[in-house]
Formats: structure tokens, sequence, C-alpha cells
């Protein structure tokens, strides 16, 4: 019997890979499904694709389905197949008919939707990796018509190349997708009218809805729950998924309790934890470099490194933030989640294969690995006012809604091991702070020296200025590049210190999308692999919740560095004690 299957998860009981099906859009109509077979894209498809095709990148995997998707979705197809699986992510699936997406944006009005959610979903809309049925809907307390909200996102929308063919007309198409409904985190009453106009926009589709939580944290569970029961989509029917902004809790307990209270109402494959860092192209690419390039594969351990650098720099200060980041701190901020996860991609040991679990498996074995931080291998600053060319730069306790006496960090620096078979030894240092002199992330492997270095006498007395350092620039400017030792030309042997450079603004043609595009691409695929599992944050929490605590009932006092500045010095007396000099100073102190 030949059904045609709409909505993830599907279960496939072909065994063997079809031809790789290329990205051009009809050669999908071509090869993909081949003659007899059913094939479908899905969320489930993905993870299929990715075990056919291992030895191809999730990104290309993820192209070649969208752009398969596109066409599959009207028109495949299907013999001989196969039975809809349910799942804790939605239910069977339906047997026919065209699918839609809804995405509501809970926290509508707030900051992180205006810059960062709508103008992705415009982005995804423009490059046609929406799928053909969608529906965006705002929602959050403020009273707003349809047109507000649209006027609102309008503001923020743009097209990211400037002279891009049929920008406004576009975004004329994707604003009449939007709609907006106000209502509080903690009624049902809300998200009951939600729920009628969602149903009322997927009539005669088979539906699946995703809700984006861009809310602070107090009031995640409030929406999880009244959400979830007004407006999920029921079992049997498509999936509902919630997409869950960091910070997830502030320590141990309180993200244990959060995941407790999530769960009460979620299966753990409907909770899409978001870490944005994760759907930076540069951390994408770490897996690539790390595990396709055999160069650096013997490289890759304790043996060659000397230690590893995890940088994050804002030349702002929290304006605007203040009363949410007092609470939190740069530490929870940025460290206890950007920066460890790219130390866990890092760091951990070759994954099985590319699908979400087993990288995800991987990653909770090396954090579970690393010791917990301790107070005399971190220094923490906070940025004082500071007035720079006749302009005035405020403190951090300026603001308002910070009390006058926070001791909270807004710079910090750490550092980190691991204590397994590959790093015992080497020190991961973390520095992150905002109101510094530049905007900047960045990831540097420091190598070992040369043993018995013949040219030795040809690099100077600094041993550690002529070691290799491999540098990736996550942003911005994305560029890889390698530090080597190179001959000066000419008659004489002078060396100098030179760099192998990949800038990506020079190799590639293509602007590079944001985060925040491939992540909500991935949550309406069902992709977790970008997405933070529940004992990644345990493992996560637990190396920095002493620490946190210790700094917070001794009321450790930051050192204070001037907006603007390069932040504090005890920085460098930390890396001192492990023979470490940051990368991102030259010889002559500068950056
Ligand atoms: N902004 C950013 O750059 C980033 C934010 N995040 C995270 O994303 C989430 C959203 O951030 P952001 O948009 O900055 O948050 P906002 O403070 O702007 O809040 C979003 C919306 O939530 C509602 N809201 C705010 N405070 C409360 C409250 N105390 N009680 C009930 N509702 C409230 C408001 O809508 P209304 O009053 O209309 O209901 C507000 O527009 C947070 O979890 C944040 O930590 C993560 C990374 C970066
Ligand atoms: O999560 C956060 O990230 C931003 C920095 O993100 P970026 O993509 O602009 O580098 C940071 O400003 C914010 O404090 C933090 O909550």
């Amino acid at each position: 019997s030949s059904r045609l299957l709409l909505c993830p998860p599907v279960q496939f009981k072909r065994q063997t890979a079809p031809p790789l099906p290329t990205s051009e859009g009809p050669c999908c109509r071509k090869k993909v499904p081949p003659q007899g077979e059913v094939f479908k894209r899905a969320p489930a498809d993905r993870g299929l694709l990715q075990r056919w095709y291992s030895d191809v990148h999730p990104a290309r995997l993820s192209e070649l389905a969208a752009a398969c998707a596109r066409i599959l979705y009207r028109e495949v197809v299907v013999a001989g197949v196969l039975d809809a699986k349910p799942s804790g992510a939605g239910g069977p699936a339906p047997e026919q008919g065209e699918h839609t997406v809804s995405i509501t944006v809970v926290g509508a009005s707030g900051d992180l939707a205006k810059k960062k959610i709508f103008p992705a979903l415009f982005a995804l809309f423009y490059e046609d990796w929406l799928p053909e049925h969608f529906t965006i809907f705002g929602y959050a307390r403020s009273k707003m018509s349809d047109e507000e909200l649209r006027n609102i996102i309008s503001m923020t929308l743009t097209c990211r190349i400037d002279q891009r063919a049929n920008c406004s007309e576009k975004m004329d198409k994707f604003l009449k997708r939007c709609f907006y409904q106000s209502g509080q985190y903690n009624s049902e009453e809300g998200f009951h009218e939600l729920d009628r106009k969602l149903t009322e926009k997927e009539a005669g589709k088979l539906p699946n809805r995703l809700f984006y939580l861009s809310i602070p944290p107090n009031i995640f569970v409030d929406v999880v729950r009244s959400a979830s029961r007004t407006a999920s989509l029921p079992s049997g029917s498509g999936w509902t998924r919630f997409i869950v902004e960091k910070p997830f809790g502030r320590d141990s307990e309180s993200s244990g309790e959060l995941t407790r209270s999530l769960k009460m109402y979620l299966e753990e494959e409907q909770i899409f934890r978001i870490d944005h860092y994760l759907g930076k192209e540069l951390v994408e690419n770490l897996s690539v470099l790390r595990f396709s390039n055999l160069v650096f594969q013997p490289l890759w351990s304790r043996d060659y490194i000397r230690n590893v650098q995890l940088i994050f720099s804002e030349d702002f200060g929290t304006e605007g933030r203040g009363g949410y980041f007092d609470n939190y701190g740069i530490i929870r901020d940025i460290m206890q989640n950007h920066l460890l996860q790219i130390l866990a991609l890092f760091a951990m040991e070759t994954p099985v294969s590319l699908a979400a679990e087993d990288i995800r498996n991987e990653k909770v074995k090396v954090l579970r690995s690393m010791r917990k931080l301790k107070l005399e291998d971190v220094v923490v600053g906070q940025y004082k006012g500071h007035t720079r060319g006749g302009k005035s730069f405020p403190a951090y306790v300026d603001d308002p809604t910070v009390p006058n006496d926070s001791v909270t960090p807004t710079f910090a620096a750490a550092a980190l091991f691991i204590d397994n078979a590959r790093w015992d030894g080497v020190p991961f240092l973390m520095k992150a702070g905002k109101a510094l002199h530049t905007r900047r992330a960045e990831i540097r492997v420091q190598f070992r020296r040369v043993p018995g270095n013949l040219y030795r006498g040809n690099v100077g007395t600094d041993l550690d200025m002529a070691t290799n350092e491999l540098v990736l620039r996550v942003q911005p400017d994305e560029a890889i590049y390698l530090k080597i030792n190179n001959k000066v030309p000419g008659l004489g042997m002078r060396l100098d210190s030179s760099n192998l450079n990949l800038f990506y603004s020079e190799r590639y043609q293509r602007e590079i999308p944001d985060a925040y595009e491939r992540l909500l691409l991935d949550a309406m695929e069902g992709e977790r692999r970008l997405f933070i599992r529940s004992d990644e944050l345990d493992a996560a929490w637990a190396i920095f919740t002493p620490v946190l605590r210790e700094l917070e009932e001794k009321r450790v006092a930051p050192e204070l560095y001037p907006y603007g500045s390069r932040g504090p010095v005890g920085a460098h007396y930390l890396a001192a004690n492990y023979n470490v000099r940051w990368g991102d100073i030259s010889s002559d102190g500068s950056f």
C-alpha cells in the first residue's frame, strides 16, 4: 500500500543509501526518492540521511534535505512503506495532506525577539528555507494589534545584502503571515485564544507547533504549563516543540528544578535548549576542522597542545539588561554555556557518528571529566566609569536597575582542566568580559615548543612566542589562521612568525547566516545536535556551581577596570600561574 507520509517522525525500512542527491532543487526530484522507495523529508529524515551519507557534513545534509523537501512535501510519493511511529515530540504522523508549521514567539515584545528571532525567521523565509505553509504568532502581555506587531518587526527586517532582489515584496509577504495574540503568561485564557487562532490558520493542513520562549527565565514554567495544556497539539497529531532560551537556572539546584518542572509538562524530546553559540558558523566548523583534516588529528592532545584559550569580549556594557545581568553575572551569562559548549566540542572524543545523540554523548563525557572550578583559578572584574575623548562611559553600577554595591562580575577569567588521558594537565583558559575595548570571540590553541629546535638561535629568546598557534575567530570577521615560523626572504637567516590565513570574507563570496537561523531551522527539523541535553546541562553546572556559590557567599570584590579597557590585570597573573600568555595580546602588550 502506498502512503504519503508528511509528518515526522517516520520510521524507514530502507537499509541502504539511495544515490546522493545534489543540492540543486530539481535534482531531488530526479534522484530522491529512488524508484519504488519511500522517501520523505521530515525531521527524522535528516538522521537517516546522516546514517546513509555519513561522509557528508550535516550542514550540507541539511541543505540537501531542505532543497528536496520543498519539492517532496508537495509531490512525494511512496510505495511499499512504512509505519508512522509515535514519539514524545508529537505522536504518530498524519497520513495525508499538506503540513504547516506555526511558530509562536512568546515574549514577542522583547529585545531578543525583535533583534534576533523575527529577523532570523524572515531570513529563512527570504531564502526559502521555511515550509510553504507557515504562520508566525507573537505572544506577550503588551496590547498590540497584528498591524502594530508587523510595524515593530518590519523595523528590524533587512535583506542582509543590500541589493537583494524582491526584498520589499518578500517582506510584505512575510509580514502577512505574522499575527499577534496578547495574554498573560500564567493564565490559560490567552493561550486558549492563541490555540483557537492557530487552529483556524492550520485548517485543512497537518499542523506542527513551535513555541520560542523569549522571556525571562522566571516565567518559563508558567508558559510551558499554560501552553502545553491549552495550545499543544493532541497526541496523534503533529509535533509540538519548545525552544527554551538561557539561562537554564543559576546553579545545579535551580537548573535541576527547572528541568524537573519542564518535564512535568513536556517530554525531553520536545525541549530544545538553545545556546546560540552552537549555531555560529565557526563553532559548527570546529568539528569539521578536527575530524576531517588528518593534519590536526594527531596533534589534538596534551602531547602537542600546551594550552587552549576561549576568549569572549564585548565593547559595550550591560546597557538595558542590567536587571537581568545582576542576578547572573558573566560566568553564568557566557562561560557556563557559550564558552563551555565550545570547549566540549573542542575536547570531545570522536563521536560514533554525526547523529545528535552520538555527539551529545561525547560532550557529556568530556564535561563530566572536568574538574570543578576552584576559587583560586578564577579572577573576577567589574567595569567602572571612564571618560575618553570627551565621552563618558558609565560604570556597571550606574545602571539604575543595578544595586550600588553590586559585586556581580562583568568580567571573569578562569583556568579549567579536563582530567582524562587526552587532556591531563592542559590548561583551558577562559576569559569573558563586557565593556572591554573590542568585540571578539575566538578559540586559540597554543602548541608546544619544537623539541631540540634547530632554529632556536634564530627565533629570539622568547621561545613561547615561537610556538605554533591555531586561531579560530568566531566573530567578527570569521577566520581561521595558523601561526607558523617562516624564513624572512633574503640571504640571511632570519625567522619571523607569519600566518597561514583563511579569511572567510575572502574565500567565500556568501554571507554567513545568523546563528538563530540555523537553530530555528534545526528545531523545525527536529535536529537536536546543536541543542543542549539535560545531562549536559547538569554536567556543565556541576563544574561552575561551587565557585559561583563561594564567590557569592564571600562577596568576593571584583577588580575594577575602566569601561573600554583590556580588563583586569589579574587575568594575566592567572594565566602566568600556568605559564600561559593570553594569545590576544601581542609581544608589545597590545591586542
Ligand atoms: N536579549 C538578548 O540579547 C539575549 C537574551 N537571551 C534570553 O532570551 C530571553 C528573552 O530575552 P529579552 O528579549 O532580552 O528579554 P526581555 O526582558 O526583553 O523580555 C521579553 C518580554 O518578556 C516580558 N517580560 C519582561 N519581564 C517580565 C516579567 N518580569 N514578568 C513577565 N513578563 C516579563 C515582556 O513582554 P510583555 O511585558 O509584553 O509581556 C518582554 O517584552 C531571556 O531568557 C534572556 O535571558 C539570551 C541571549 C541574548
Ligand atoms: O547570550 C548572550 O550572548 C550575547 C552575545 O551574543 P553575540 O552573538 O552577540 O556574541 C551577550 O551580549 C549576552 O549578554 C548573553 O546573554
